[in-house]
């Protein structure tokens, strides 16, 4: 018997929302059960329903307009609220078991790179209901193809990855929209970049900053562990999968897996006679 969670990271826009949908629909095509936690205050409804949805607590349209709050600040606020109110999630979260709770969260990323307020949940969901959690952190594949960008994204994943010390997977959504040849390219050097590399190729940085682009890549290549899975939620395909399959491996879904009974029709299907 295990817990297993999702956390869909990443900036506003990046397709977390289309990502849990997407890893719900893969799911059911193979036979596996997941749901959707959607801890996103001012979520729009979606494909797939939540099981549990964090507006049943709170929502920031009423948080705004009761308490006079404007976007971020109301949102920190359901936060605070939620943190004050946990056994609601513990509630909520009740009995689940052996099917995966993938968590849709805000694309404010200071929730997880400033705000302690994602890593107290995490530690929640891990100490007191005893879940093993795996971030996916995504970031748009025509936003990182670029340089100065890919240091800028890669940067905002290290925050989170260091934040909430969890088994943490990079992303690279839309590539889709990568569609021209020399992008595609491109795409390939990014998805295991060299971080000293890149930093040495572009002349478009400021020479004024080719010091501290330097020590931005040096950190970055010490850290050793950016890199990044494609995913491409537009069309079926096997991005989804593979995605899934590393989440499995780093939260050894399938070593929890208690031995199940065959079902009748393989019992028939194994009666075979091999002589
Ligand atoms: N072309 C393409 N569009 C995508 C893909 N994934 C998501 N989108 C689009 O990107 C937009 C934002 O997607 P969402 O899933 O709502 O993004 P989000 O990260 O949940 O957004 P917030 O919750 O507001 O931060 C939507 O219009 C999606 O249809 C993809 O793989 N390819
Ligand atoms: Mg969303």
């Amino acid at each position: 018997m295990s817990r297993v969670g999702i956390l869909a990271l990443g900036p506003a826009g990046v397709g977390k929302s289309t990502f849990c949908n997407s890893i719900i629909s893969h799911m059911q095509s193979i036979g596996r059960r997941a749901h959707i936690v959607n801890l996103d205050p001012a979520a729009e409804a979606t494909e797939y329903e939540f099981t549990i949805d964090i507006r049943d607590l709170i929502s920031l349209q009423d948080v705004m307009e009761e308490m006079d709050l404007g976007p971020n600040g109301g949102l920190i606020y359901c936060f605070e609220f939620l943190l004050n109110n946990l056994d609601w999630l513990d509630e909520e979260i009740g009995d689940y078991n052996d099917e995966y709770l993938i968590f849709d969260c805000p694309g404010q990323i200071e929730l997880y790179t400033h705000v302690p307020v994602l890593p107290t949940i995490v530690k929640h969901l891990q100490q007191s209901l005893n879940f093993n959690l795996c971030a996916t952190y995504l970031l748009e594949a025509p936003f990182i193809v670029d340089n100065s960008k890919f240091f800028s994204g890669a940067l905002s994943a290290m925050s989170a990855m260091i934040l909430l010390e969890l088994p943490h997977i990079n992303i690279l959504s839309k590539i889709d929209l990568i569609k021209d040849e020399y992008s595609k390219k491109q795409l390939k050097k990014f998805l295991n970049p060299d971080p000293l590399l890149l930093s040495n190729e572009d002349e478009e940085f400021n020479p004024k900053f080719s010091r501290l682009n330097k020590l931005i890549a040096n950190l970055v290549d010490d850290f050793g562990m950016v890199q990044f899975l494609p995913l491409d939620c537009a069309k079926e395909s096997t991005t989804i999968s593979t995605i899934l399959s590393y989440i499995d491996d780093v939260t050894q879904w399938s070593e929890s897996q208690e031995p199940k009974e065959p079902a009748a029709e393989e019992l028939d299907e194994e009666d075979v006679d091999y002589d």
